[in-house]
């Protein structure tokens, strides 16, 4: 598939935009006029720069409001173009994105348009250049793709053909199933992009909230299969109109863009090796290592200056100091399957944050190879000649991904580079944590879910790469209520939920605000007995965060609790909900720096988070670090 990019989508200049398409991997791209008509370099020099790049310019865009015209403004309409054409020579483009007319098409009628654009293609042959018509999904006559086409088939010139953007084709509910029948020859460019779904106009919609394939709510996969059986074989092509895109470094969007098309045709190509066998088509789809969702969650990992501010939480909820790394100041503490690495390498002057989650995969040199073909940046940890090699990726927020190997009795290849000296207590100013408490199986068996906040203007990013590089799905996304502003939260699953990641917008009020990507995230640990996990936190000290009276009166009336049982929710700080699926039971740590952790019962088979709950603890999170904050100043 070649690949192409409108440069509509990215920052900068034209010439940065350029460099950055090319170093993404993208074959060529479409030009949008405002671009060059602000560059200093000229036609010829950019037509330098595209060859020098390894970079094909594969469509000029977009002309408007030429057909359905009186005769005189047609004459004009044509000077104009003749005047395009010639630039377009200049620049060594051969061919023209022709948008149907929203403005100045005063005539209904399709023999009129046809016969225009006949003539439009005369003057386009005498420059050798096609001129590829779309129907704008608010076109004043032309607005649906098979309108267009039918205007191409009777203008029946070998200079016109069709332009297919699956923005104006989903976004207005026409059956793309229909591309299919256009002779493959008749389509001059394609042009795709992914949008959410909005109660918008579509011209708003399309003008600011266009995304990259994956990251909105059309089917895409399903558009693709239909082009590829329609025998096209021309430029696949991004076109996002997006406000933040074009706020964000070119090189970021670039990279994004291309993950995003790299993706769409692995699963184009799965997609039609599943419904139509062996059948072969003009575009070839490259393919991708297929890999297995992970199974679980390996590790998680903190970063703290001071390891004692987390581990005295973990010792807390029942931790065990599982050792100390043989060269590195990093320390293990473990219960049940669920490992948590406290690292106090360069954590100088740091607040204590999640920096590393690990997750249990099948084979971690494939799952490590796929994320790296899909751009993903690769993590260079240095590690001792006798130590494992972990294959690890950033993130878009950069914490880093590790690919870890799954074992069949849950323990981790890694954990024998940590020892825990013999006789020897915790470690220094942590309280040591007897082994296995004293009980036949811990109450704590694996981590439930890691809540990572991402800031708003990567969260698309984010979501692609995690469904591209790690195969988890993206799964209905809410909207919680905090004093500081709505969260978005969206959660990203395994299909048996064994690695659960939620993503949340983090809110900021930008005076007193924290700094993005700093906002608290959290590590959820999954008990079997939740009540008897935060009695053993309350005897060892545990800081919880507090709830509110009001919550339980509204419990009592939400749901017909046992009052004793309500009672000890309060007493303990637990919170509570209920489906029709079963019960939730969870509690919170007081914040240390910028991560907390949550121990949580799933009971019955609840699949959820409580969500209910959120707004909760966001108030007495909110409310704890104003408290801070004034003890802080006082
Ligand atoms: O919004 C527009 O004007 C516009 C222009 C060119 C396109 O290809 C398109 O899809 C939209
Ligand atoms: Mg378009």
């Amino acid at each position: 598939m070649r690949t192409s990019i409108a440069t509509v989508c990215l920052s900068g200049t034209l010439e940065e935009k350029m460099r950055a398409c090319s170093d993404a991997g993208f074959d060529g791209i479409e030009i949008f006029e405002p671009d060059l008509l602000v560059s200093p370099s000229s036609p010829e020099e950019i037509r330098d720069l595209a060859a020098t790049l390894g970079l094909t310019l594969d469509l000029y865009q977009p002309f408007r409001d030429f057909e359905g015209v009186e005769e005189e403004q047609l004459e004009e309409n044509l000077r104009r173009a003749q005047a395009k054409f010639a630039l377009m020579n200049r620049l060594g483009i051969d061919t023209l994105l022709l948008c149907s007319n929203v403005g100045t098409a005063t005539i209904n009628d399709d023999a009129v348009a046809a016969r225009q654009l006949r003539r439009l293609g005369d003057t386009a042959a005498r420059y050798g250049i096609k001129v590829a018509y779309e129907a704008l999904a608010w076109g004043r006559y032309v607005n649906d793709f098979e309108h267009a086409q039918r205007i191409v088939d009777l203008a029946d010139h070998p200079n016109i053909g069709t332009c297919l953007d699956s923005f104006h084709i989903l976004s207005r509910g026409w059956d793309p199933a229909a591309i299919e029948k256009i002779p493959a020859g008749k389509i001059f460019f394609v042009q795709l992009a992914d949008a959410p779904e909005l109660s918008l106009d579509v011209l708003s919609w399309s003008r600011h909230y266009r995304v990259f394939p994956g990251e909105g709510a059309f089917d895409l996969v399903g558009f693709m299969a239909h082009l590829v059986r329609s025998g096209y074989d021309g430029p696949v092509s991004l076109e996002i109109f997006n406000d933040v895109f074009r706020q964000t470094a070119e090189e970021r969007t670039a990279v994004d863009a291309m993950r995003s098309l790299i993706w769409l045709e692995e699963r184009t190509s799965a997609y039609l090796a599943e419904h139509d066998g062996g059948a072969s088509y003009p575009m070839s789809l490259a393919t991708l290592p297929r890999v297995a969702e992970p199974s679980g969650f390996n590790f998680a990992e903190v970063k703290a200056e001071n390891p004692e501010t987390v581990s005295t939480l973990l010792y807390q909820l029942g931790f065990t100091f599982a050792g100390r790394h043989r060269t590195k100041p990093v320390q293990l503490w473990t219960q049940g399957r669920a490992r948590v690495i406290i690292n106090g390498q360069q954590a100088r002057g740091m607040e204590p944050g999640i920096s590393a989650l690990g997750l249990d995969v099948k084979d971690p040199q494939a799952a490590a190879s796929r994320a790296l073909q899909l751009r993903a940046r690769p993590v260079n940890r240095r590690s001792q000649a006798d130590e494992q090699v972990l294959q690890a990726v950033f993130a878009p927020d950069s914490t880093e991904v590790f690919l870890c190997e799954a074992t069949a009795d849950g323990t981790a290849a890694w954990a024998g580079e940590f020892s825990r000296p013999a006789g020897t207590g915790g470690p220094e100013g942590a309280p040591d944590a007897p082994d296995g408490d004293g009980l036949a199986e811990p109450l704590i068996s694996a981590i439930d879910h890691i809540n990572l906040s991402q800031p708003w203007q990567h969260f698309d990013e984010a979501v692609l790469f995690y469904e591209s590089t790690l195969s988890l799905a993206p799964i209905a996304s809410q909207e919680v209520p905090s004093p500081m502003g709505l969260v978005r939260s969206q959660v990203m699953r395994s299909v048996d939920g064994g690695v659960r990641l939620a993503l949340n917008i983090a809110p900021l009020i930008v005076e007193s605000g924290p700094e993005s990507g700093e906002y608290p995230q959290h590590v959820a640990f999954a008990s079997t007995d939740l009540i008897a996990t935060a009695r053993r936190a309350a005897e060892r000290g545990l800081r919880f965060l507090p709830v509110p009276a009001n919550y339980y009166e509204d419990l009592a009336a939400r749901f017909r609790l046992d009052p004793a049982f309500l009672s000890e929710l309060q007493e303990l700080n637990l919170l509570y909900d209920r489906d029709a699926d079963g019960e939730f039971l969870h509690f919170y740590t007081a914040t240390v720096g910028n991560v907390f952790f949550e121990v949580v019962e799933r009971r019955g088979s609840y699949d959820g988070y409580g969500a209910p709950n959120a707004p909760v603890r966001l108030a007495s999170q909110y409310l704890a670090s104003r408290n801070d904050s004034r003890r802080g100043e006082g």
